[in-house]
């Protein structure tokens, strides 16, 4: 009996050992297998990504669940596709994911990631963020440039009336709203008005802007593959397009340090002026460099301009193409600004069928729909996972906000679901997330959201809208073009009716 207890007592520990190890191996394993598409040698999962990231990536999600890993290149990245997912990493976990992997786009374009939207995380960007916010995307700045707003948009009605009345009645509204965009952006963080040859060439440049974003570069997948970006030319296009933009914002820079130093402008009237303030204020430890003031200037026009455009763009088609809540739209804002000759932005919150199309509009159509990269700074652990450190991390807003679970038909037009207002966009609503959520949240939200109101009220106020002759509503395409920003890929053209002069 001894004896065999004492053989008993003998293997006892490592009989434990070994479940303790299995039990380990098995979670270890489950720790590391997130869920992925096969892969080829060498490109990994690359070929799966098409033209329109967001929505293979959304087709590939379906397969494959709300988290899954794929590797791009020699790039591991976690790809991101449900609400519950989206606030693991953007609220949980928001520090350890609060970084941007660095791409060989933003390095090249914005001065080494000086700007904010690429800088990584740490204090430079929390300064400069700061400094953004403050002066010029923070509500009291919004209301401060409100004139800027309601000049240009004034202009764009009048524009539009001249236009429609000299032509055969026909408007590329296309164009029209993105020079509204680009115009209220530079005025505000310009002060300058646009030429015509400077704003066709700003134009130009936001748009290529945001195809070379999301261009696949060597690089960016093969770190030891740069030399093929220089062989193809793709890297000598890149720094081409970037000394068009050093150029530009030079000009705009020497232009304000002439004016100050000949005591034209004094008070600080826009974003360049409060820059150059900075720069010179000797009492600050925080200096900013000329490369840096450029880099933040890129940012804002950039940031601002195609995105607000897009939502502008596909609010007119889709109203378009939705005559009953067009309708609505405009017997509403008819009522609230009846007896005057414009809308003004006191009215504009009590405008509720309008801001639920908004928010409609961002649900379906959110013009950065894989948000911008974020990258993990440390080792963590989501859900069962382990996601290492560096880890490159793709959140998939436009794939969220067709969640069949949070949103009955999806993919239909509906902005009555907004109209009990329980739903906002400022990142606490993880099921809706078109500027992003936790610290990297889009800061220009104020900013853009007033010039869509204002401009769309006003549109909409002024005149009756129907399409050329021989186009029908079914015959619109309704494919998004390819880019960090996705506005719609066919130019928009509209026969605007003045209800002011019928
Ligand atoms: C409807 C218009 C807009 C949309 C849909 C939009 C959307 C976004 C999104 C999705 C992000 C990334 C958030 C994340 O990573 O979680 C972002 C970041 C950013 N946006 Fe916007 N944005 C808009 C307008 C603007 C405007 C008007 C400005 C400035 C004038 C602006 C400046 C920025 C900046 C600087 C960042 C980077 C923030 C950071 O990384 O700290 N955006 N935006």
């Amino acid at each position: 009996m001894v004896p065999t207890l004492l053989v008993v007592l003998l293997l006892l520990p490592p009989f434990f050992l070994l479940i303790k190890r299995i039990k380990l191996k098995s979670i270890s394993r489950k720790i590391h297998l997130l869920p992925s598409p096969p892969r080829f040698p060498f490109i990994g999962n690359l070929h799966q990504l098409s033209s329109l990231p967001h929505r293979s990536l959304f087709e590939l999600s379906k397969k494959h669940g709300p988290l899954m890993l794929l590797q791009l290149g020699s790039i591991p990245t976690l790809v991101v596709s449900s609400p519950s997912s989206a606030q693991e990493i953007m609220r949980t976990h928001d520090l350890v994911f609060a970084s941007r992997p660095s791409l060989k786009a933003s390095r090249i374009l914005l001065y080494n990631n000086s700007d904010m939207a690429f800088a990584s995380y740490g204090d430079y960007w929390r300064k400069i963020r700061k400094i953004c916010v403050t002066n010029l995307l923070c509500l009291k700045q919004v209301q401060f440039f409100s004139h800027v707003r309601l000049e240009e948009v004034s202009l764009m009605i009048e524009k539009i009336a001249r236009i429609a009345s000299t032509s055969n009645g026909v408007v590329c509204m296309t164009e029209i709203l993105n020079s509204l965009t680009c115009d209220v952006l530079c005025n505000s963080v310009l002060g300058s008005s646009m030429t015509e040859e400077r704003r066709k060439l700003l134009c130009g440049l936001i748009r290529k802007n945001t195809v070379l974003l999301v261009q696949l570069f060597f690089e960016d997948y093969f770190p030891r593959l740069r030399w093929l970006d220089v062989f193809f030319g793709s890297e000598g296009k890149l720094r081409r397009h970037s000394q068009k933009w050093d150029s530009l914002l030079r000009e705009f820079i020497e232009e304000h340090v002439r004016r100050l130093k000949e005591g034209e402008n004094t008070s600080s009237s826009d974003f360049i002026d409060v820059m150059l303030q900075l720069k010179n204020d000797t009492g600050t430890a925080f200096v900013l460099t000329n490369e840096q003031i450029k880099a933040i200037l890129l940012d804002m026009i950039a940031a601002g301009t195609d995105t607000s455009f897009a939502v502008l763009d596909w609010s007119m088609v889709e109203l378009i193409r939705n005559p009953l809540v067009m309708k609505k739209v405009q017997d509403e804002v008819r009522a609230i600004a009846h007896g005057e000759e414009k809308v003004r932005e006191e009215h504009l919150s009590k405008l509720s069928n309008l801001k639920a199309v908004i928010k409609e509009v961002l649900r379906l159509h959110p013009p950065v729909p894989l948000l911008l990269p974020r990258e993990s700074l440390q080792d963590c652990q989501i859900q069962e996972y382990n996601i290492p450190k560096e880890t490159r991390v793709l959140i998939n807003a436009w794939a969220i906000g067709r969640d069949e679970v949070y949103w009955k038909e999806p993919h239909e037009f509906k902005p009555e679901r907004f109209l009990s207002g329980d739903v906002d966009y400022k990142g606490n609503d993880f099921h809706y997330i078109p500027f992003g959520a936790g610290r990297r949240i889009c800061p220009g939200i104020p900013f853009a959201i007033s010039i869509v109101e204002l401009a769309l009220a006003n549109l909409f106020f002024r005149f009756d809208w129907k399409l050329p002759s021989g186009i029908s509503c079914e015959s619109i395409i309704m494919d998004d073009s390819m880019g960090l920003t996705t506005t719609r890929r066919e130019k928009l053209d509209l026969v605007p009716l003045d209800v002011h002069i019928t």
